[in-house]
């Protein structure tokens, strides 16, 4: 006889079969721009309707949406932006995520095509359009991986140990933040970011904002088939085997363990998964998010990653996660 499994509570269906309404709500929200315009001011519907240039009943829905996701607090004269909608997505604040939602919210139309990618094996965006040829959505791709990036990075500096290292390659750095940050608190240390032309164009914008450009110079060209500079102490590769095959990620590890001198010290840090490939959940899904957006895409897991250091000759082979909420775990080894 099979044994009877008791009825599990529905609600799980219920918030993930819905969960587009409130992903929605924020990035419209974000995008209209009314978590600046709420900075450090409590306003009407009245008034937040007539500034927006939207229509005030419907904006009156919203603004009660917003209150009821957590995003705003409703007060008797008006609304105030929420403490985490203070912290996080008003402008200038240096918790700062506006760009990264940007950048979600232009991917909202291809998570819709999920199935179509499933069935026809491909990404549901060409990369180029956010690699370059789009100047807005390169601008908020490259904008949202800074955001994303100073507060990784700041935990990245808290796991490496750079001490002793003098010369940093970044591989596929985006934006210079990782590379940057590290200048930062290394202040002897010299940064190489390289990265495509389109991206480097704005990677130097952030590194003078943040104040290294004399320490962290930027190389525009292709990780996969430019010369690399050698001799380094370290070579970082952050957020870019997901974009690559097994073959494509062996062959850039292949690479940087070429760029270093002996003793030299590989970071590679990503959204990794477990070994089952399934967990953290929100790995996984991000694993879909790349199969969307890039040819190659995917997600990789830290034993894997650790696997190919090893058969590629590196030693003292570390796995380290990140203090949660970070999704990033890091793999180190030595030349
Ligand atoms: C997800 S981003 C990660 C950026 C940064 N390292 C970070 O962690 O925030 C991947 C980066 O790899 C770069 N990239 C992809 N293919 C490349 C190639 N063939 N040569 C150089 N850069 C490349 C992309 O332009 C992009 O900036």
């Amino acid at each position: 006889m099979t044994e009877q499994r008791p009825i599990p509570d529905p609600s799980p269906l219920v918030a993930l079969s819905t969960a587009h309404w409130g992903a929605q709500t924020l990035l419209t929200a974000n995008r209209l721009g009314l978590f600046a315009l709420l900075a450090g001011r409590q306003l009407t519907a009245k008034t937040i309707a007539a500034e927006l240039g939207t229509a005030e009943r419907q904006t009156r829905l919203m603004l009660n949406a917003c209150t009821g996701l957590g995003l705003l607090e409703s007060q008797p004269d008006g609304y105030v932006n929420s403490a985490l909608s203070a912290a996080f997505l008003e402008p200038g604040k240096p918790g700062y995520l506006g760009d990264a939602l940007r950048y979600s919210d232009d991917l909202y139309g291809t998570w819709a095509r999920l199935g179509d990618a499933l069935i026809s094996g491909k990404p549901q965006i060409p990369a180029e359009d956010y690699l370059g040829r789009d100047p807005d959505q390169t601008r908020h791709f490259v904008r949202g991986m800074h955001n994303r990036a100073l507060g990784v990075g700041r935990a990245l500096a808290g796991i490496v140990d750079l001490e002793g290292r003098y010369r940093l390659l970044d591989l596929g750095g985006g934006p210079g933040t990782y590379a940057a940050l590290l200048a930062q608190r290394y202040p002897k240390l010299q940064a190489t970011v390289v990265d495509l032309p389109d991206i480097v164009a704005i990677a130097r914008e952030i590194i003078d904002e943040l104040g290294v450009s004399d320490r962290v110079t930027t190389l525009p060209g292709d990780f996969n088939e430019d010369v690399l500079p050698d001799g380094n102490d370290v070579v970082l590769i952050s957020g870019v085997l997901h974009r690559e095959t097994e073959s494509g990620c062996r062959a850039l590890i292949d690479r940087a363990r070429d760029a270093l001198a002996p003793g030299g010290m590989l970071v590679i840090s990503d959204v990794l998964t477990d070994a089952n490939g399934s967990t953290p959940a929100f790995a996984a899904l991000f694993g879909l998010n790349m199969m969307l957006t890039a040819a190659d895409g995917g997600v990789h897991s830290d034993a894997t990653v650790a696997h190919w250091l090893e058969e590629a000759g590196f030693t003292c082979i570390e796995r380290h996660p990140f203090q949660p909420p970070m999704p990033h775990r890091v793999v180190i080894g030595a030349k």
